[in-house]
C-alpha cells in the first residue's frame, strides 16, 4: 500500500447504491472440489462448488454446520490442513488461478489480495506485541518498504478507520475488548486494500450489539476500498443486512444463488424456503421451527440430490440424477429438479 496520498476512509465519495451490478468479476470459482481423508473414508466437504464475485460486491454463504463453507474459506488461501485435499477445480483471481500458486506465491497473495477474517482470529494476535508492530510486521511479511514516520500515520488512519483510538497502536491485545481485537484484526486484514476479504463468521464470538456495529464497521470499509467480501455464517438475519447476494449450501453443494431480497421474498430451492421458514418472525414469535430430518453423510451422501430424503417435493428423478446449478430466473441460480418441470411444461 504505497498510496498514503489518500487517506484511508477519508476521501472516497458516497459509493452507487449498488455499484457491484454489473461490475466485472473478481473472482470465479469453478467446481471446487476438497476432501478430507480421515480412517473412515473420504469425506467430500466441498463436492463440486462454483460462485462468482464480482468487484465490491457482499457475497454471504449460508448453510447448517458440516455443509462446507469454512473449507470453501480455507481453501481459497490454501489453508486447507491435511488429511484434507484440494482435490480440483479453480479460484481465478482476476483471472489467475490461486488454487495452483505456489506456497510461496500464496503467501505473497495473501493480505495484499485476499484476506480471511475468522472468528477466532483475535484470538491468534500476537499476546507479546503491540497492535502497531503487528499490523508492520504484516507489511515487512510482503515486502514493503516501511519508512517510521509514514508507518506511524498509516496505521493512525487504519485504526481510525476501523473504529479504534490511536493510543490502542501501542497497546497489546490483552488491553482490548473482543471487540476491539476483533476490530485490530480487520485492521491488519484491510491493511493492504485486498480485493477480495472473506469474513468466515467474524463476530460470532461476541455479543450481539457488538456483533452489530462490527459488521456496519466492515460494510463502510468495504463499500470505501471497493473489495469484494465473502461473508460465512448461519445467521439470516445478518446477511438480511449486510450481503448482495446469497449463496445457499447444502452437504457440500451451492443450491441456491440469489439476490439477497429474492432469497427472503420468494426462496427457490426447496432446502433455502425450510430455511427461510424456520425463521423466527414476529407473528411466530419464539417458535423456531427446525427442519425436518437431518443432513447426510459426506462420507456415504445419498444418490441424486442430497436434500432429497428431506425434500417435501422428492420426485423420483431426484434419487436419481444430481441437479445442476443452472439460472432458472434472471439473476438467480438454482439446483433443484422441479425447476427443469417448469421449463418443460412451458
Ligand atoms: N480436519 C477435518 N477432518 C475431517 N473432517 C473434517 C475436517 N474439517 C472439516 N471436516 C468435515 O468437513 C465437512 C465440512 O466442514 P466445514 O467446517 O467446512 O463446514 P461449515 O459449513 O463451515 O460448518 P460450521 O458452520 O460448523 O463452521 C464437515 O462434515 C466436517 O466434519
Amino acid at each position: 500500500m504505497s498510496d498514503t496520498s489518500l487517506r484511508m476512509g477519508q476521501t472516497r465519495p458516497e459509493p452507487a447504491a449498488r455499484p457491484w451490478e454489473g461490475a466485472e468479476i473478481v473472482l470465479g470459482v469453478r467446481d471446487l472440489r476438497v476432501s478430507y481423508y480421515t480412517p473412515r473414508g473420504p469425506v467430500r466437504a466441498v463436492n463440486g462448488v462454483s460462485f462468482t464475485l464480482r468487484r465490491g460486491e457482499a457475497f454471504g454463504l449460508v448453510g447448517e454446520s458440516g455443509s462446507g463453507k469454512s473449507t470453501i474459506a480455507l481453501s481459497l488461501l490454501q489453508l486447507i490442513k491435511p488429511p484434507g485435499r484440494i482435490e480440483g477445480g479453480q479460484a481465478l483471481l482476476d483471472g489467475k488461478d490461486i488454487l495452483s500458486l505456489s506456497e510461496e506465491e500464496m503467501r505473497r497473495l495473501r493480505l495484499a489480495e485476499i484476506a480471511l477474517i475468522t472468528q477466532g482470529a483475535m484470538n491468534s494476535l500476537n499476546p507479546v506485541m503491540r497492535i502497531r508492530d503487528q499490523i508492520i510486521d504484516a507489511w515487512r511479511d510482503h515486502g514493503e518498504p516501511v519508512n517510521c514516520r509514514e508507518a506511524e500515520d498509516r496505521i493512525r488512519d487504519l485504526l481510525r478507520w476501523v473504529g479504534l483510538r490511536p493510543e490502542v497502536a501501542r497497546m497489546y491485545p490483552h488491553e482490548l475488548s473482543g471487540g476491539m481485537k476483533q476490530r485490530a484484526v480487520i485492521a491488519i486484514a484491510i491493511s493492504m486494500r485486498p480485493k477480495v476479504i472473506i469474513a468466515d463468521e467474524p463476530t460470532s464470538a461476541l455479543d450481539v450489539v457488538v456483533q452489530r456495529q462490527i459488521m456496519q464497521t466492515l460494510r463502510r470499509i468495504q463499500r470505501e476500498l471497493g473489495a469484494a467480501v465473502i461473508l460465512i455464517g448461519h445467521d439470516m438475519g445478518l446477511m438480511a443486512q449486510f450481503v448482495d447476494r446469497l449463496g445457499v449450501m447444502y452437504a457440500g453443494k451451492v443450491v441456491e444463488v440469489s439476490p439477497v431480497r429474492d432469497i427472503f421474498k420468494d426462496p427457490l430451492h426447496p432446502y433455502t424456503q425450510l430455511l427461510i421458514a424456520s425463521l423466527p418472525s414476529l407473528a411466530r414469535k419464539g417458535q423456531l421451527q427446525g427442519i425436518p430430518g437431518l443432513p447426510p453423510s459426506l462420507l456415504s451422501p445419498p444418490p441424486g440430490c442430497p436434500f432429497h430424503p428431506r425434500c417435501p417435493f422428492v420426485m423420483d428423478r431426484c434419487r436419481v440424477a444430481v441437479p445442476l446449478l443452472e439460472l432458472k430466473r434472471p439473476n438467480r441460480l438454482v439446483a433443484c429438479h422441479l425447476y427443469e418441470r417448469d421449463e418443460e411444461q412451458a
